[in-house]
């Protein structure tokens, strides 16, 4: 089971940070969320752990094991002319790769995938034709296809309906029953207290981290608040040594 580690994490865009600093474990098997103001880095975070965005400074341990990863919907082109079942087959492209051939058995994987979320008889229909609630279930069959250990979601329950998040959510549950790594970013504080045993605040830099109860206090989000205000968008390039880098 693989556990992920992030030393002295620094990440950004251009050179400019977005991610201070971080240092954190998130044990293997853990049901984590990611919470914070807009613009805390929260989403950064989540690519810089699936590799998509390379480090500044520090570095990250992880298991080479497969990985997925859930976008907000805002970065999903919904004009691209693609169907359904060709959405949920991308999740089979870390074992086929892109031109690889959809087998009659991939059928029946991307079939059952539709099923576990509620949209048998929607393979052919264009992803443009989909309310927001449908494409997310669509979203989340992919990642059911990838089989990965460690899954990253980012808003998975945004502007969406409560039985649709009820449905998704019972598949993060399961998820997590079969011991894979879920980290997920949220903003329904609620759902956190309820259904996260563990929970990471993040304001460009780690505000604290481990079981919810603990870390998701009042003060904790206050100092996140306080955090993002403060922060300047405009500042030049890190000016903290990386841990361990002469003075
Ligand atoms: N592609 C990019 N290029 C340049 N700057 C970016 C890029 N993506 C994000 N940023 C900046 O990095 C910072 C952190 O953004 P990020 O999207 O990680 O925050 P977030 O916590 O996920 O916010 P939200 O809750 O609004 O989704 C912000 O200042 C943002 O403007």
């Amino acid at each position: 089971m693989p556990t992920i580690v992030l030393h002295d994490l620094t990440l950004g865009y251009d050179r400019h940070p977005a991610v201070h600093h971080l240092s954190a474990t998130i044990a293997a098997g853990s049901l984590t969320a990611v919470v914070g103001p807009n613009g805390a880095g929260k989403s950064t975070l989540l690519k810089g752990i699936m590799g998509t965005l390379p480090p500044l400074t520090g570095h990250i341990v992880r298991d080479r094991t497969r990985i997925a990863y859930l976008p907000q919907q805002a970065e999903i082109d919904r004009s691209f002319p693609i169907a359904v079942h060709e959405l949920v087959a991308m999740g089979l492209w870390a074992g086929i790769g892109p031109f690889g051939r959809v087998t009659a058995t991939h059928r029946d994987l991307i079939a059952k995938a539709l099923a576990a979320v509620g949209l048998t008889g929607f393979e052919r229909r264009s992803i443009a034709a989909l309310s927001g609630g449908q494409l997310q279930r669509v979203l989340f069959a992919r990642v059911l296809l990838q089989d990965a250990q460690v899954i990253l979601l980012d808003e998975p329950f945004t502007a969406i309906d409560a039985r649709t998040a009820a449905d998704l959510l019972a598949i993060v549950r399961r998820w997590h029953d079969e011991g894979r790594t879920v980290v997920a970013v949220l903003h329904d504080m609620d759902t956190v207290r309820a259904q996260f045993p563990e929970t990471m605040i993040v304001a460009r830099e780690l505000i604290a981290h481990g079981p919810t109860r603990l870390a998701l206090t009042a003060a904790n989000l206050l100092r996140a608040r306080q955090m993002c205000e403060s922060f300047d968008d405009a500042a030049p390039v890190c000016d903290v040594p990386a841990k361990g880098a002469a003075a």
